[in-house]
């Protein structure tokens, strides 16, 4: 109905989208990494993640091409200057980006793409056509934060500064209104984790319908009544009702694009 209208409108091509990527922002140590880990574990076929390319060092334990692409500065740059990546940004001294690859790898499995981006990141996204859902993972607090960097032992002395500099930088821009469509407070984090999978699960239903929820998923116990979910939400965590209302049901029905 929509495509034929479009034809007649003249539109050259539409492609169809699956649902919406997911942004995972928020200081380095918030706990994105950790949350994202659960969800893949839990929903392994639902979400994919955007594997993005770095100039740091890999830590212990990371794997080229699953963590990130560990690339040289010069490789990175050239591909940047090919017009290959969507957005990238220089975060305590190493390059960071998404290429368009890392983002297309996601969508092919029919996966939702979740990218893990820091706030220039978030900037440099709004001003592209991926429109994704933006969610911010903060700490309870900054000095928290850093006694979380701390035992992680991933960093230098050096490391952890600017991390904690540019925490405290991140914190204040993300202030900015409707700059983030929700904001998860990571203190404890099974509620962490519950919150994020009730809004990325909200309209399940719908999901079930699209086969999207894994195997093992618990089953829908009743009919979801998403304003009784919705306030639910309101009171344990800070995000724009708006967007609670619209949830995955809007969310997860294909979008139609117009190509020109
Ligand atoms: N803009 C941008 N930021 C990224 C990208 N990949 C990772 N980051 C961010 O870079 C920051 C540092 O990431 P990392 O070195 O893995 O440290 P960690 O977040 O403390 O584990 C984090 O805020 C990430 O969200 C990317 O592709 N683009
Ligand atoms: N709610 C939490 N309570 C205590 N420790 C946490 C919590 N969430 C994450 N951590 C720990 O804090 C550290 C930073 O988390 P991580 O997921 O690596 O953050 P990010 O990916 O945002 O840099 C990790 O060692 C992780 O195990």
């Amino acid at each position: 109905m929509i495509l034929g209208r479009m034809r007649g409108a003249g539109i050259a091509r539409a492609v169809m989208q699956g649902p919406r990527p997911v942004v995972l922002s928020g200081p380095s140590g918030a706990g994105k990494s950790t949350l994202l880990k659960k969800l893949f574990k839990d929903y392994e076929n639902v979400f994919g993640f955007s594997v993005s390319h770095t100039t740091r060092q890999p830590r212990p334990g990371e794997v080229n091409g699953k963590d990130y692409h560990f690339v040289t500065r010069e490789e990175m740059q050239k591909e940047i200057d090919a017009g290959e990546f969507i957005e990238h940004a220089e975060f305590s001294g190493n390059m960071y980006g998404t290429s368009k690859g890392a983002v297309q790898a996601v969508q092919a499995q029919n996966q939702i793409c979740v990218l893990d981006i820091d706030i220039q990141g978030v900037k440099n996204i709004k001003k592209t056509e991926l429109n994704p859902i933006y969610i911010s993972v903060q700490p309870p607090s900054i000095e928290i934060l850093e006694k979380r960097l701390r035992d992680r032992k991933t960093e230098t002395e050096e490391s952890l500064q600017k991390r904690l500099t540019a925490a405290r930088v991140d914190l204040e821009l993300s202030k900015e209104p409707g700059l983030f469509d929700l904001v998860i407070i990571n203190d404890d984090l099974e509620k962490a984790y519950s919150e994020l999978k009730e809004v990325l699960l909200e309209g399940r239903e719908v999901t079930t319908t699209l086969q999207l929820l894994p195997p093992h998923a618990e089953a829908p116990t009743s009919t979801t009544n998403t304003d009784h979910r919705s306030a639910d939400l309101v009171g344990t965590s800070v995000c724009p009702k708006d967007f609670l209302e619209r949830g995955w049901k809007e969310l997860l029905t294909p979008l139609v694009h117009e190509v020109a």
